[in-house]
């Protein structure tokens, strides 16, 4: 540039021909040129491959946290932390992603290229202003970093709040949690909440902020005055200045590349970038080593023996025959374990019910069952070879199960269905089959779109469904998995959300229409368990009672205490139902005992 500027400057004075002048102008004018379309290319190719590292990122990190194949890592608070850290929340300055970290890294290499060239240009004026200008800038640079260290920390300090704030901003803004805020006059106090929250996160950055502003004066200083001081030197052809060049050349070279040296050295931001996505895949390469391997035995679900019996339905010779064996099981950090040398046999094709108090253990076996908890001591075996060894997805591809918290996929009817078996393309016959299954039809029927309606209220034709609509949904998706290969089907409170009716519908195809699986029924509704091929009593981490209705109703124990209970209450009106209809044959109230039952039940006695 000082050259062209020289060269320029040289043809000007002399009444040189148009034509000296034009060859350094155009050169001029086509490096300024080329400058402006490499800066009109950076973003979109900077954006390209941010969004492309990233993309892969994420999906190393969502696979790993995935590929496990059991859930007790994800509920480790350490493991927590550091796939937070390897997400790298974009809202959080302090975090950064890799695809942020590379573009942040060639910057700087450009940058430390610059500073060299910058260096050479001085050189080739006057040697001493090589280190005038190059320390200062450096000196420079290591305060700048120390400043952006000391605000990352103050930053880092303030996250939890951050996170609070954040919570409660979001709670504000949703429709579930929006009833709640509404019901009980929750907004002043919900408003005092983000506000205090974001105050404690931001005042220690503000007041560092405030300190630092003289401290930038100072720098300001450490910069400008070599600056300044070399190119008056040069400008002036005084002592020093260097000997045979042109001092408007020199003068504009010094210029030129002091301020680019500065410039380069003082940039703290690509340095803090990159350091954060250093930070990120740091976390990443921990999270690795701290979470399991991917199930190597399971990694691609097997089919199941083909076998169409022309409703959509796919059979195994049998379902296993599954042990519980002197299982045993503590979460981390709770003082007594949830089942104690537990023994339990689930035989091929009955339905077992699993019956006890609140926080019995009876989510807990079930955890155990599907391999995601490993027991402590004992083993779970599936016709006696351990469910560890058989590999987590193969042994889940027998298994269907409705979980007490169910997921509600935002995603249409069929998709929230097939879902039961998402590995293989939806087959319509098993679909329909599975909606019949659950009672799913009449609530399709009302769907404005059928099995094609989102459910989603957000979603573009979407609809919301009711609790109990939605519980046949996750019903469906089950059956689904059933008629497709599943043989163990495991039903945690599937219908606490049922209306009576609904219960003894679904309940009546469950027991008639289940195929030869394997049912196993964790309810608190006695009129359901009752029909149970076997009935099982949780209690203090064993099965303490084992047998049929009457056999348990006869032996006067723990099972035929809490049926007495529950149909004390519901004789005594005590216990009511959601739609309050009793017409149905099993629904009648009777005495405890006589192997009548009340409607529904309610929960498993007064505790349960
Ligand atoms: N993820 C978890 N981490 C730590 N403790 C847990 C966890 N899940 C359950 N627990 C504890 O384990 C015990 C058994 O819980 P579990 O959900 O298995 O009981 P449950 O019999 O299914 O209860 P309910 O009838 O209320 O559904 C409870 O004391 C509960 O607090």
């Amino acid at each position: 540039m000082a050259h062209l500027v020289g060269r320029i400057q040289t043809a000007v004075p002399t009444d040189a021909p148009l034509s000296a002048m034009a060859l350094p102008l155009l050169v001029f004018v086509l490096v300024l040129l080329l400058g402006h379309v490499v800066d009109t290319a950076v973003a979109p190719l900077a954006f390209l491959a941010t969004a492309g590292i990233d993309g892969a990122h994420r999906a190393r990190v969502a696979g790993l946290a995935a590929a496990g194949s059991t859930i007790a890592p994800l509920e480790d608070p350490q493991v927590r932390g550091l796939i937070r850290a390897a997400r790298a929340d974009p809202e959080n300055w302090t975090e950064q992603t890799p695809g942020a970290g590379a573009v942040a890294g060639l910057r700087l290499a450009g940058n430390l290229i610059g500073v060299a060239g910058g260096c050479l240009v001085l050189a080739r004026y006057a040697g001493w202003l090589v280190p005038a200008l190059l320390l200062p800038a450096l000196l420079n640079g290591v305060l700048r970093q120390r400043e952006a260290a000391r605000g990352i920390a103050v930053w880092r300090a303030g996250t939890v709040d951050g996170a609070r704030s954040q919570r409660w901003k979001d709670a504000a803004t949703s429709p579930a949690e929006g009833k709640d805020i509404r019901i009980y006059g929750l907004g002043a106090w919900l408003t005092a909440r983000i506000q205090r929250h974001a105050l404690a996160m931001d005042a220690p950055v503000w007041a560092l902020l405030a300190r630092a502003i003289p401290r930038e004066a100072g720098q300001l200083l450490l910069v400008g005055l070599p600056l300044v001081a070399g190119y008056a030197v040069v400008a002036a052809g005084g002592a020093g200045a260097p000997a045979g060049s042109d001092r408007v050349v020199a003068a504009t070279a010094v210029l030129v590349s002091g301020v680019a040296i500065f410039q380069a050295l003082g940039w703290t931001e690509d340095l803090r970038v990159a350091v954060a996505a250093a930070g990120c895949l740091r976390a990443t390469v921990d999270l690795a080593a701290r979470l399991p391997t991917p199930d190597q035995g399971g990694a691609s679900r097997p089919a199941a023996d083909a076998d169409p019996d022309g409703a959509g339905r796919v059979r195994r010779a049998r379902p296993p025959l599954v042990r519980f064996e002197g299982v045993s099981f503590a979460y981390p950090g709770a003082r007594r374990p949830v089942l104690d040398r537990l023994d339990l046999e689930i035989r091929p094709g009955e339905l077992l019910a699993v019956v006890g108090l609140n926080g019995a253990g009876k989510s807990t076996l079930i955890k155990l069952l599907a391999g995601l908890y490993e027991p402590d001591e004992g083993r779970v075996t599936a016709d006696g070879v351990d469910i560890a060894v058989l590999g987590a997805a193969a042994w889940r591809s027998r298994l269907a199960i409705v979980f007490q918290d169910f997921v509600r996929y935002h995603l249409p009817a069929r998709d929230n269905v097939a879902l039961g078996r998402g590995d293989h393309p939806p087959d319509p016959a098993a679909l329909d089959a599975a909606a019949a299954d659950a009672g799913l039809e009449p609530v399709l029927a009302r769907l404005p779109a059928g099995w094609d309606t989102p459910l989603a209220r957000t979603a573009t034709g979407g609809v919301d469904l009711s609790g109990g609509q939605w519980q046949q949904v996750v019903l469906a998706r089950a059956h689904y998995a059933v008629r497709m290969g599943a043989d163990l089907l495991v039903l945690d409170e599937p219908t606490a959300h049922l209306d009576v009716r609904t219960e003894f519908e679904v309940f009546s195809r469950l027991a008639g229409n289940r195929g030869g699986a394997s049912v196993v029924l964790i309810s608190h509704r006695l009129s359901t368990v009752r029909h149970a091929d076997r009935i099982v009593l949780l209690d203090g981490g064993r099965i303490t009672e084992n047998g049929d209705h009457d056999e348990l109703i006869a032996r006067r124990g723990g099972y035929a205490e809490l049926f007495a209970i529950q149909a004390r209450r519901f004789a005594t009106g005590a216990v009511t139902e959601a739609t309050g209809r009793a017409a149905d044959p099993v629904a009648r109230p009777a005495a405890a005992g006589t192997g009548g039952v009340p409607a529904g039940g309610g929960a498993t006695g007064g505790r349960g």
